[in-house]
């Protein structure tokens, strides 16, 4: 009947626009995956995942069964939780990001299929089982995570722990066929890309890569950036490639931006919550009472993401550009905002302007 034709033909409709969100992830910037995850039954991870192993012909190359990858990502996807924003759609923002940035003309015939694979795994594992709260607050809690792992990178050690452990899950060994120099050299990998995935490397990672750019500029031969027979500098820059694409949202277009900002600050402000039950001092971003949202963005943007994508830009332009360019505009929208954010707090100020005076060391990174 009428009825029963209008709803098959709106879910072929639905499963046509997720075929098409699905095949933009190949080689587009900025896919709403949000979307996807609306029209994939809420498993876009296991989706985009798929598509961009088989587009990539890993799954060929390493005679991975499609059966068991899909029960591997399927079973990690699972694993994520309903955090407002390290959950599984985050896993696939970093994922497709990553993938778009290994396709950089740069890094063109300079890494093996191993490596390829293992900075893919990485990026599509590197949260999983997140709690959403930081290795701080896992830290001052006595929780049994800093305890397993001796308060050092706590998280990052546990996602890819579970990561590794869901291996030895039924069918859903996706390793099984890598031999063991191989199998070794990938695990040394995914260990390494997912630990440096933790905030407290972040400096280092931009030491790296002034090192690297610095090379470049100076070896005469500049067409040759990265020497595809150095595997420690391969595997630094493969680190700093799944950190970047963590750190991507302020390059993203502005309505994704804004939809991961109002993620990440109700999952700080959640945490700020459990902080303030606990009297324990709220950590900086988390104070849902006492937080400008447009001005903890600038200093995102100008202290954490900037300076690192400004040097990875320089490592890999020109194909950066475009993605630059969106991080310059949504810093001037930001920017234009909390003009109209500070005259919102006027209206309702309460003499205690210095509350809202931003004295330039309240909350940035130190
Ligand atoms: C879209 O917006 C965000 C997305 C991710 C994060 C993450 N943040 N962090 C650290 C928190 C503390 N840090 C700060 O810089 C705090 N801060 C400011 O942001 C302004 C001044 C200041 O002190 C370092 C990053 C994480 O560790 C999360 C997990 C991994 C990657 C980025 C995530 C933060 C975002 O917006 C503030
Ligand atoms: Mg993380
Ligand atoms: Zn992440």
């Amino acid at each position: 009947n009428d009825v029963e034709r209008l709803r098959l033909t709106r879910k072929l409709n639905m499963n046509i626009f997720l075929a098409q969100l699905i095949e933009s992830t190949n080689d587009t910037w900025g896919v709403d995956l949000f979307e996807v995850d609306a029209l994939s039954n809420h498993r876009p991870l296991t989706h985009v995942a798929l598509h961009l192993f088989k587009q990539r012909n890993i799954l060929k190359q390493f005679q991975i069964r499609e059966l068991t990858f899909f029960k591997f990502i399927s079973a990690i996807e699972a694993k994520y939780r309903n955090n407002p924003y390290h959950n599984n759609i985050h896993a696939t923002d970093v994922l497709q990001a990553s993938h778009h940035m290994l396709n950089f003309s740069v890094f063109k015939n300079v890494f093996t299929e191993l490596e390829v694979f293992a900075a893919l795994f990485a990026a599509a594992v590197h949260d999983v089982d997140h709690p959403g709260v930081t290795n701080q607050y896992l830290i001052n809690t006595n929780s049994d995570l800093a305890i397993l792992y001796n308060d050092e990178s706590v998280l990052e050690n546990h996602h890819v722990t579970l990561a590794f452990q869901t291996l030895s899950t039924e069918g859903c060994d996706v390793l099984s066929t890598l031999n063991r120099k191989q199998h070794q050299m990938f695990r040394k990998m995914v260990i390494s890309v997912v630990l440096a995935t933790d905030m407290s490397k972040h400096i280092q990672h931009i030491g790296h890569l002034k090192t690297m750019v610095e090379i470049r500029r100076l070896s005469s031969s500049a067409s040759s950036i990265i020497d595809p027979e150095n595997a420690e500098d391969k595997l630094q820059i493969l680190q700093s490639l799944v950190h970047c694409s963590d750190l991507s949202n302020p390059l993203k277009p502005l309505n994704l931006y804004l939809q991961w900002t109002d993620r990440i600050m109700e999952e700080f402000f959640r945490q700020g919550d459990l902080e303030k039950s606990l009297n324990l001092e709220v950590s900086p971003l988390c104070d849902r009472e006492n937080s400008n949202i447009c001005k903890s963005q600038m200093g995102f943007i100008d202290y954490v993401v900037h300076p690192l994508w400004e040097i990875w830009s320089r490592l890999t332009q020109p194909d950066c550009q475009p993605i630059m360019d969106i991080l310059e505009s949504n810093r001037v929208w930001i920017a234009s905002q909390v003009l109209t954010e500070d005259d919102k707090h006027d209206g309702d100020d309460d003499g205690d302007d210095d509350k809202d005076d931003d004295d330039g060391d309240d909350d940035v990174i130190r």
